[in-house]
């Protein structure tokens, strides 16, 4: 900028030349006035002093007073071309302040600024119209007669003295400062002028006198050496700085990076929004380098693909983030899609693509196979709504767009996890290894893999190498194995499960993170397995205050306690569950897991399974909050009276089934029974149901002599019907045979009939009894060879009988019958023991 004293300098200069040149010839029409000053007063100064003392000899050329006249801004000068390079045009702004620093009003413009070419066409044609030769405006000869304004300037005279000149001009502006003042002043000013860089630059130099005189040039000699000695003085400066320099301690470096570090502070709080904008979006920046480096080389290539992607992703740091500790905290956490919305479902986009060099590059085949292909890609959503739309086709949903969880939900604490099972204690020692080395190998067939109809399945016994012939692939019954792979793949869906806070005061459940098939291995439980003693001594101590539980009983009358453990742990109980836990056998050892129930999961479900929780004491009973129908009201069973009378209910119902049981086998058993109760039976069925206050009355037994079931039954029942006959019709009375005064006047009956029988034997001819007695045995026979139950009902006829013989002495006969009967009595005794036995077993079982 300007400064008064190199306006001194200027006016100097001119003045020192108008000291060698005519005044007469100093004729210049300075038609300035209403030029800023800065514009219209070219460099003057020292340094374009003395760069004009280097150059040839030039002139301030004047234009004729007509061209003058029309071109009423300009002030003639002459410059050469190398000067014009030099010439960078001031801003209006700079020429207001430059004219203000002057200390003088800015007189304002009159005439618009008009464009170059316009003022170089129409000097051309003030130029034509005085007869002037105007050069064309490539020419160099031409150029040189030019001012800065671009305008033309025509040579008039050569030797006008430009102080003069100037003093001329100044005098016409009329100004009301007095210039003279300056003239003066300007040999003291022009000592203290120091060249600068910034000092105006442009550097149109005055006319240089031919002959300089003495004493400018002992200024000039003075001013080098000044110039001398400050040059020596900055390099001892920069001397002594490069010194220091390689003194630097070590942690300059460090400090230097504080210090940037404060001061960019500084100004971020200092300088305004335009400028936090800039600073943050350099941290952006700065972000994304990082999250560059931690990110996959593909990713980078991926990301670096789309400039748009590239701004979504530093507008989703910039909302995440709000300084630097957390942004790369947040780079840390950054987790990356591995497909996009529409994963899993075939690219059938068909249109053009718009550019057509693209599409040259794209070759046809590329282009089917992308139709083929799966869509990994994720579209603008208003062309995926508009597809969908279109097509009106199901749309499937990856599983983290339904993100179950927010992140940053709260977490269990103080949870040690262990995702296979630890012996502790005794429980190695006492734990039997060899126990599951029995195998058995499945017959399944590749066809068919290892179903529901497996062997190995049935028995809860997962398939390996040792005990299937199938591969892994046709085999159906790996879940454990399955399970592994699926977790070691690692991600939410694989994993499948997470824990969240439930609302209802259970404490933590766990959640699906995807669907579940029924029967699909979900997660596997895993803990510490310990012995009975170890667990009742931490229920005892360690345990005693807790509220949640993580026991379950495991093999071998182990424990598995998951209070150290797997995800497992922390699936709640429910009455109506939807998922069951379950105890396999892998590689001959015993395994537990929560499978899928019938229903399987859905997405976002809450995984449970029934307890069946054994409170190991009343104090530790809880109350159920599943909140199913059906629900219980405590974990577990159901409290302990209303369990004791359901489990009366219970063997009541067994013991009744049990006699049933019994009876119907002594039915089958002993015929003479049977009979009666058959009988009894078969009449109760025939019996109408009556209402209150009307009575049964037995219809007439019709006996069929011939139709007979069996020939025992048919001897029997015509032992019986003999005997009916005989003593009347005894059994008319069905039921009422059991009343013990209807069975005494019932046997005094069958005495006096057997007294009847034995006067009519009596009196009957000897051949006749004897006929009888022969008929007897050779029923017996028949009998005794065909079943032993019809032997027993025989044997209780025969007894009668004895009875009514009475002292009738024994034959051989009868001793053989009596030892028959005793072998076939011991028989059915030892029968009905056992089954009295099986049938106290399966009441004390419960089974
Ligand atoms: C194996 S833990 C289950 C995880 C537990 N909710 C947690 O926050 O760690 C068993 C404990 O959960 C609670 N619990 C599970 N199911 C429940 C239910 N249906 N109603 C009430 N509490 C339940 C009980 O405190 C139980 O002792």
């Amino acid at each position: 900028m300007p400064s008064v004293n190199s306006l001194r300098n200027r006016f100097e200069n001119i003045a020192q030349q108008q000291e060698v040149t005519s005044p007469e010839k100093q004729r210049v029409r300075v038609t300035a006035y209403n030029m800023p000053l800065r514009q219209s007063t070219l460099a003057f100064g020292a340094q374009a002093q003395k760069r004009s003392s280097m150059m040839p000899r030039t002139s301030m050329q004047a234009p004729t007073p007509d061209a003058s006249e029309s071109e009423g801004d300009t002030i003639v000068v002459n410059v050469s071309t190398e000067q014009r390079t030099h010439m960078p045009l001031p801003t209006p702004s700079e020429s207001a302040t430059d004219a203000s620093s002057q200390g003088c009003s800015t007189p304002k413009m009159q005439s618009p600024v008009r464009s170059r070419s316009k003022r170089v066409s129409s000097a051309r044609r003030s130029a034509s119209k005085k007869n002037t030769v105007v050069a064309p405006i490539r020419d160099a000869s031409s150029e040189k007669q030019r001012n800065i304004s671009g305008e033309t300037l025509v040579p008039e005279e050569v030797n006008v003295s430009t102080t003069s000149l100037l003093k001329h001009g100044i005098s016409t502006l009329d100004m009301d400062w007095d210039m003279g003042v300056h003239f003066e002043d300007q040999k003291d000013d022009k000592e203290d002028e120091v060249p600068s860089e910034t000092s105006s630059t442009v550097t149109v130099a005055a006319a240089e006198p031919e002959v300089e005189p003495k004493e400018d040039r002992q200024q000039q000699e003075a001013r080098h050496a000044k110039q001398e000695e400050k040059q020596r003085k900055w390099e001892q400066r920069r001397k002594t700085a490069d010194m220091n320099a390689t003194r630097r301690s070590s942690r300059a470096s460090l400090l230097m990076t504080k210090a940037t570090e404060v001061m960019s502070a500084v100004t971020s709080t200092v300088l305004g929004k335009r400028d936090r904008d800039v600073a943050s979006q350099k941290h952006k920046q700065d972000d994304l380098s990082v999250l560059d480096e931690h990110e996959p080389e593909s990713k980078k290539v991926r990301k670096g693909g789309s400039t748009s992607t590239r701004a979504q992703d530093v507008d989703d740091v910039s909302l995440s983030t709000t300084n630097r500790n957390m942004r790369s905290r947040t780079a840390k956490d950054k987790k990356w899609l591995t497909s996009g919305l529409y994963a899993g479902q075939t690219r059938n986009i068909t249109s053009e693509p718009k550019n057509k060099r693209k599409s040259v590059s794209t070759t046809p085949q590329t282009t089917s196979n992308l139709s083929d292909k799966d869509n990994y890609v994720l579209p603008l959503p208003m062309f995926a709504g508009e597809r969908l739309l279109g097509l009106g086709r199901d749309f499937k949903l990856p599983f983290d767009v339904f993100s179950p969880l927010p992140a940053g939900h709260a977490q269990p604490e103080a949870y040690r996890k262990i995702n296979h099972n630890v012996f502790i204690g005794d429980a190695a020692d006492q734990w039997r290894h060899n126990v599951f080395s029995e195998h058995s190998t499945c017959m399944c067939s590749a066809d068919t893999g290892c179903d529901n109809n497996c062997m190995n399945r049935f028995m809860y016994y997962e398939c390996d190498n040792r005990n299937c012939n199938l591969t892994a692939e046709q085999c159906g019954n790996r879940a454990f194995e399955g399970l592994k792979a699926r977790v070691k793949k690692g991600g939410k869906y694989n994993v499948g499960v997470e824990v969240v806070r439930t609302s209802d005061g259970r404490g933590y459940g766990v959640r699906a993170n995807r669907c579940f098939e029924p029967g699909q291995i979900i997660v596997e439980y895993t803990g510490e397995i310990i012995t009975q003693e170890e667990c009742e001594n931490r229920m005892r101590t360690v345990y005693k205050e807790n509220e949640c539980y993580y026991l379950m009983a495991f093999d071998q009358n182990m424990i598995i306690d998951a209070t150290r453990g797997s995800l497992a742990r922390f699936v709640n109980h429910s009455c109506a569950p939807n998922c069951r836990m379950e105890k396999w056998t892998v590689s001959s050892k015993p395994r537990m897991a929560l499978f899928a129930g019938d229903r399987g999961i859905m997405t976002g479900e809450e995984l449970t399974y029934d307890y069946n929780f054994d409170p190991y004491s009343q104090k530790n009973v809880q109350v159920c909050r599943c909140g199913s129908e059906n629900c219980r009201g405590v974990l577990g069973p159901k409290p302990k009276d209303a369990m004791l009378k359901e489990l009366q209910k219970e063997k009541e119902s067994k013991l009744a089934g049990a006699k049933r049981k019994l009876g119907e086998f002594l039915e089958e058993t002993t015929g003479l029974l049977s009979n009666k109760d058959k009988k009894r039976k078969l009449d109760e069925k025939q019996k109408p149901k009556l209402p209150k206050g009307w009575a049964y009355v037995e219809p007439e037994p019709k006996v069929n002599k011939t139709k007979t079931k069996s020939p025992v039954v048919e001897i029997v029942e015509t032992g019986i019907q003999q005997e009916e006959k005989e003593f009347g019709n005894m059994s008319d009375d069905g039921a009422l045979t059991r009343r013990p005064s209807k069975l005494k006047r019932m046997l005094s009956q069958r005495s006096s009939g057997s007294k009847s029988l034995r006067k009519s034997i009596t009196t009957s001819t000897p051949s006749s009894i004897s006929a009888l007695k022969k008929q007897r045995r050779e029923s017996q026979r028949v009998v005794s060879a065909s079943s032993q139950m019809a032997l027993i009902s025989h044997d209780e006829n025969q007894d009668n009988n004895d009875d009514e013989e009475g002292d009738r002495p024994a034959t051989d006969d009868d001793k053989n019958n009596n030892s028959t009967r005793a072998v076939a009595v011991a028989n059915l005794k030892a029968r009905a023991g056992s089954l009295k036995r099986s049938v106290g077993r399966s009441l004390r079982g419960g089974r």
